[in-house]
């Protein structure tokens, strides 16, 4: 077992334990309402738009590369990324797509980590990992079960378009930068089917809460606390070493 010798006891094995739940899907399919969910009910969420978004704040390591890389016409007046504007560069153009991927990659997977790790030490035994690009970003690898919000394309577009208020070629250059809906649909676990109402979502979430919810098997033993430090030493020393590890 995976944990032998550290600690003893049932409850305690079954402390050591954890799962760490994949929740992804296309632009505009409805994670983040999802996720939401999830937080309701008292199950922690690791966000990766978040430490996206941290990893570009002001004069970070992530800010520097990228500012290095995109020049300062990506800058508003007071020094900040202008997200609106670096967004319209990288959704139309796939090679800037990928630079900007690169330099981020290692801060967003250490931060992602970084987070897990917090929890994984409070003792949360499930946690949601909210990651737009998580097969994109082969870190699908790290997560059972994966819940893929789905929704139809038309509904998407014009819930994209609501939402950012945007044209809908700015809308579609955003829907193409991620891997096809149908195909992370084909990859997963669980689908949630977000094409209906509000309170149709509500209800198939609450199945998928409980499937979520069940007790933890020995199938995940290998995310015990062996399993989650020699993990989390690997990438930290792959984040050392410079290695290009998710994209
Ligand atoms: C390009 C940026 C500045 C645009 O910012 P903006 O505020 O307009 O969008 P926001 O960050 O809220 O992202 C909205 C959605 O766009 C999609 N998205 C974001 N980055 C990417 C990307 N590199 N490739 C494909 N889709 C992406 C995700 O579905 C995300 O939920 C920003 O998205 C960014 O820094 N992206 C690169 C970092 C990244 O890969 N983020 C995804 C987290 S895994
Ligand atoms: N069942 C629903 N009926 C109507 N509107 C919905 C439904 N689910 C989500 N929405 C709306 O659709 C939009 C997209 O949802 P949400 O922001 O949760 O998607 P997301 O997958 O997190 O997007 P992103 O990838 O950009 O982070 C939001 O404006 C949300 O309020």
């Amino acid at each position: 077992e995976g944990n032998r010798g550290l600690v003893k006891g049932k409850d305690l094995k079954q402390g050591a334990k954890m799962r760490l739940v994949g929740l992804t899907g296309g632009i505009a399919s409805g994670k983040s309402t999802v996720s939401s969910m999830f937080k309701h009910n008292h199950i922690s969420v690791v966000d990766a738009d978040i430490i996206a978004r941290d990893a570009l704040k002001k004069n970070s390591g992530g800010y520097k590369k990228v500012v290095a890389a995109f020049g300062p016409d990506i800058l508003q007046d007071d020094g900040q990324v202008d997200r609106l504007k670096l967004g319209r560069i990288v959704f139309s153009d796939a090679s800037k797509r990928q630079l900007l991927n690169r330099l981020l990659a290692p801060y967003i997977s250490s931060g992602i980590f970084l987070e897990i790790f917090k929890l994984w030490i409070k003792g949360h035994k499930v946690i949601v990992l909210d990651i737009p690009l998580l097969f994109e970003a082969k870190m699908d690898k790290w997560t059972k079960p994966i819940v893929v919000v789905w929704v139809d394309p038309e509904t998407q577009l014009r819930r994209l378009m609501e939402r950012d208020n945007s044209t809908e070629e700015d809308a579609r250059n955003r829907i193409n930068a991620q891997m096809s809906l149908e195909l992370k649909k084909s990859q997963a676990d669980i689908v949630i089917d977000n094409t209906g109402s509000r309170q149709d979502l509500q209800e198939r979430f609450s199945e998928v809460l409980s499937q979520v919810k069940r007790p933890l098997t020995w199938t995940e033993f290998w995310l015990s606390r062996d399993g989650a430090l020699s993990a989390l030493l690997g990438v930290i020393i792959g984040v050392l070493a410079g290695k290009k590890l998710f994209w």
